[in-house]
């Protein structure tokens, strides 16, 4: 079998359609020879056609294979056959190949095994089309019955025990403990614990030992990653391990050898990296674990994700709920089917699911810009320290506008120092008005309160140009912070001998903060140009790029923060409580 061969399953139209489709997923999800290879991977249903080409594969493959991945594979074939068995018992889900009475052949099946085209990195299981298969066909359809959610965990650890304001991370977390830990063999979600990943196998950062992380010198997401340890910690001791928190309050539901820190950590991967937030629920939304459907892998460039619905038909409610997806686009047999997890940078996804992509229109690289107004105070001070500031302009001058600047802050909630996301070519409003803010001067405001501007747009040409350069030595700034140069990591990666010695997370590492380097360079780039091409570069705007108010003042960035950080927001969108100080 061969991408070619599949030719002769279509049409000529559909084979053009077929390689648009996969020129689209050029960035390792979905390309030809990813296809190839999801080919020779494998599923674990017995019956159909499909299911014996694969097997014949299969078996070739495995050849080659030694036992212990053999038998490894086995149980994993075993495990995938033993889910979809139990959702068709206790969910009546349709997940046969064969026409039955008034039910077309279910169109996926699961691969044991997918690998990323781009950097044969392994993504785990995924889902297939078993056919060729037509936009916008009901892909699956699961009843949330069958689903982890906070109801479900509340019935079964105890109403009382668990509060109904509890968050839905914590409770979930608890019942997946429950199920693993406490129930194991006796679980009725034993056959969906079984398929759920352990953490060497998704490698999310939380989980990442110090020498790793170090890998990541320099980059945004080891704060990040800290913080998330920390609030982890400190929420599993809060709710478990405390004492007289649950473990000793209630040491028969919550014995506390079980809902170890270690299975807390287990839960977490688990929640962060496959469960859904359904939004069209009757009441409002809930955040829920999907069993098959959480096999499905990420694509950015797929326009198809899951959701709720009533189930019945239009005419007869049935009062229950199902979790149901639709496909975004055709797909061809064999061809592997992707969701998105939602607009994510390669810094939430290697934080929150272990893998970074190595083409993601969503990345983003936070940048912190903190702008210090010079009041008569802090010029005086740092001139009497200026052996500890050498690089403090000797030329500073006193604001005039800095106290106005600081009261405005203040009345307006925000700090002096912004974390923002930084993409190739566009920048939060918040940081240009923020920017545009601190760089005002009494050429600017003639005369005028600070509060009668509109800073959401361009105040004047000088002010602009002051706003850009600003945003350059940021992102200078956060370059400064590698220890090694984007030709340093280019250099590692391409000494494929040398490169594959490294574990997961090292590869994942050394790729990621190349690629935080190559979007960071191309901003600025990217700002030089803009300000070339909007005339920003001219000599009578010099007040700009020398400013002595575009400068980040040595020490200022993290200091007296009163605003969130940019993975604070993320969390907070998720659902999680924030406060991470
Ligand atoms: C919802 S699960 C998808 C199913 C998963 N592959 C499995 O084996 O169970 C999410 C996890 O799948 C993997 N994954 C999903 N999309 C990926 C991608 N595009 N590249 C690499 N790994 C991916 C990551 O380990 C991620 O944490």
């Amino acid at each position: 079998f061969s991408f070619k061969a599949s030719s002769t399953l279509s049409t000529p139209h559909q084979q053009h359609q077929q390689s648009s489709s996969s020129s689209l997923f050029a960035g390792g999800e979905g390309g030809e020879s990813e296809w190839a290879k999801a080919l020779q991977e494998n599923t674990g249903q017995q019956s159909g056609l499909f299911d014996k080409e694969l097997q014949q594969l299969q078996s070739k493959k495995l050849q080659g294979l030694s036992s212990s991945a053999k038998s490894q594979q086995d149980s994993k074939l075993s495990a995938n056959a033993k889910l979809i068995q139990w959702l068709e018992q206790e969910g009546d889900v349709y997940l046969q190949d064969a026409s039955g009475w008034g039910e077309a052949p279910h169109p996926m099946a699961i691969s044991t095994e997918t690998v990323d085209e781009l950097t044969n990195e392994s993504s785990g299981r995924g889902l297939l089309a078993r056919r060729n298969i037509n936009q916008e066909e009901e892909l699956l359809k699961i009843p949330l019955s069958l689903c982890i959610t906070k109801k479900s965990a509340r019935k079964t650890l105890g109403t009382d025990v668990l509060p109904p304001n509890i968050n839905e991370y914590l409770v979930m977390a608890c019942q997946l403990i429950h199920e693993k830990y406490v129930m194991g063999d006796e679980s009725y979600y034993k056959s969906y614990i079984d398929v759920l990943p352990e953490v060497d196998e998704v490698n999310p950062t939380f989980t990442w030992s110090d020498d790793d992380l170090q890998f990541l010198d320099g980059s945004p997401v080891i704060a990040a990653t800290k913080s998330m340890q920390m609030k982890l910690k400190s929420e599993y001791n809060m709710l478990l391990a405390d004492e007289g928190k649950l473990c000793d309050q209630y040491p028969d539901i919550f014995p506390r050898d079980k809902f170890t820190y270690e299975a807390w950590v287990w839960a977490f991967t688990n929640l962060f990296s496959r469960a859904i937030r359904l939004r069209n629920m009757k009441q409002g939304e809930t955040l829920a674990m999907v069993p098959y459907a959480d096999l499905i892998n990420h694509s950015p460039y797929s326009g198809a994700y899951l959701d709720a619905r009533e189930t019945g038909d239009w005419l007869f409610k049935t009062g229950g709920e199902e979790v149901i997806l639709y496909a975004d686009r055709g797909y061809r047999r064999m061809e592997q089917i992707y969701i998105s997890y939602g607009p994510k940078s390669n810094a939430d996804l290697l934080l929150l699911y272990g893998f970074a992509l190595e083409r993601n229109p969503f990345n983003s690289v936070d940048v912190t810009v903190s702008i210090a107004p010079r009041t008569k105070e802090l010029v005086q001070s740092v001139l009497e320290n200026v052996k500890e500031n050498p690089e403090f302009d000797m030329n500073a001058e006193i604001d005039p506008l800095a106290q106005e600047k600081l009261d405005f802050l203040d009345r307006a909630g925000r700090s002096n120092t912004v974390d923002f996301p930084c993409y190739a070519d566009r920048y939060p409003t918040e940081m240009l008005e923020y920017l545009r803010l601190m760089m005002m001067t009494p050429e600017d405001t003639m005369g005028k309160p600070l509060r009668d501007f509109d800073y959401t747009r361009t105040i004047s040409a000088a002010n602009e140009a002051a706003v850009l350069y600003s945003v350059v030595e940021a992102v200078k700034g956060q370059l400064e912070r590698y220890p090694t140069t984007e030709e340093d990591d280019a250099a590692i990666i391409k000494d494929r001998g040398m490169f594959k010695l490294l574990s997961y997370n090292q590869r994942m590492a050394v790729r990621h903060r190349r690629n935080e380097k190559r979007l960071l360079k191309r901003t600025i780039a990217a700002l030089e140009k803009q300000i070339k091409t909007r005339g920003l570069d001219v000599e009578d705007l010099k007040r700009a790029e020398g400013s002595t108010l575009g400068t980040v003042l040595p020490g200022e960035e993290r200091r007296g923060q009163k605003q969130r950080t940019a993975l604070e927001d993320r969390l907070d969108k998720m659902g999680l409580p924030v406060d991470l100080r």
